[in-house]
């Protein structure tokens, strides 16, 4: 539904150019939800903006729905456009239209007459749930209810995608978890594909079938969501993992932890797996076949949409060729194993 070929995007000429985008290709099937997750500064909102060429990108194809934007001008992409709805972090409502009319400017502006405005904006404004709230102002409306006129006015040229640049991004958790119900419920009601940026983990895990990772103007990793909370292939797909999971080391042990091995201390490792290894009694056979001790400082398990992900920070107890044969044995097992450090045993 949306591709990106060779899309580039350069700010700016000279001294002062800024490489926001470095030429990526990325892939949204019709009716999924593809989120692009990185750090601030990562390109995320020049790489939103460039599909409804809210930006040019400086080189490069994007096609939506089969057509090449990038060729198009004037009354053309502004017909393209109608077929991409867009919503935003901070709503971009109308102070001085009512929710009514903030629903039926796209539709005013493409000159659709009254009487069918009237037709086509009340059930839009059912689908958000603000029925009640037609002749409201946006001042008196709470910030959820904000994005759902947006949301409600993004879908009124009824198009084929739907953007959403850190759309929850300025609301509570409660409220985002309401705005993503009702993004999921549009994408299964209606068919729609939806794009979203976002530098929050929980709405990637919420609602998206994709995920695509930015870092520095790259796209550096993609994978279905369940892939990538579990086995993340990039440094950073780890850290963004272990940032949201908070599954840290003690700050007491971490004070005590050595970078290097010496000769009467342990490794302390973080465990990752996924799939079978979440039912298999491993870390009992770990300390049976291996002939060690196994002090497991931190556990949880999540779900991940139809996935479970377990994870573990454990001391390996033993002798180092012990110790390293363990560590060989969970890897085997296909448990993603990092070493930490090591620490010091007292005893
Ligand atoms: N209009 C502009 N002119 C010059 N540089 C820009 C412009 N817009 C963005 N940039 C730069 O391009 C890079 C990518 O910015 P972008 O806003 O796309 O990142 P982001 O991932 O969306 O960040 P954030 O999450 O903080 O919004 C940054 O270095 C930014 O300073």
């Amino acid at each position: 539904m949306i591709t990106l070929s060779n899309v580039s995007k350069t700010y700016g000429q000279g001294h002062a150019a800024v490489e926001a985008l470095k030429p990526l290709d990325l892939h949204v099937p019709e009716g999924t939800i593809y989120g692009v997750i990185g750090l601030s500064g990562a390109g995320k909102s020049t790489l939103i903006r460039c599909v409804n060429l809210l930006e040019r990108p400086t080189s490069g194809s994007i096609s939506v729905d089969g057509q090449e934007l990038t060729t198009l001008s004037g009354d053309a992409l502004n017909q393209a456009r109608h077929r991409i709805g867009m919503i935003f972090q901070h709503f971009n409502l109308l102070a001085s239209r009512t929710v009514f009319a903030n629903v039926s400017l796209p539709l005013e502006l493409m000159g659709v007459p009254r009487a069918e405005i009237r037709q086509r904006v009340a059930p839009l404004l059912e689908l958000v749930g603000l029925s009640d709230k037609a002749n409201q102002y946006p001042a008196q409306l709470s910030g959820g209810q904000k994005q759902r006129v947006a949301i409600a006015r993004a879908l009124a040229s009824k198009p084929k995608v739907l953007l959403c640049d850190e759309a929850t991004s300025a609301l509570d958790p409660q409220t985002t978890g309401s705005i993503l119900a009702l993004l999921q419920e549009i994408n299964r009601s209606l068919g729609l594909t939806i794009l979203l940026i976002t530098h929050e983990m929980e709405v990637v895990k919420r609602i998206c079938h994709r995920v695509g990772l930015i870092s520095a103007g790259s796209l550096v990793e993609e994978a279905e969501v369940g892939d990538f909370f579990t086995a993340p292939r990039t440094q950073l797909g780890r850290e963004f993992i272990t940032e949201f999971l908070k599954l840290e080391p003690p700050r007491a042990l971490v004070e005590r932890l050595d970078a290097d091995p010496g000769d009467h201390s342990h490794p302390v490792v973080r465990l990752a797996f996924s799939g079978d290894a979440v039912s298999t009694p491993l870390i009992s056979r770990l300390a049976r076949d291996c002939q060690i001790d196994v002090s497991i400082l931190q556990a949880k398990v999540e779900s991940i949409q139809d996935r479970t992900l377990g994870l573990m920070i454990a001391e390996l107890i033993g002798p180092s060729d012990k110790t390293r044969e363990a560590i060989d044995y969970l890897e085997t097992h296909d448990l993603h194993v990092e070493v930490l450090g090591h620490v010091q045993r007292d005893a």
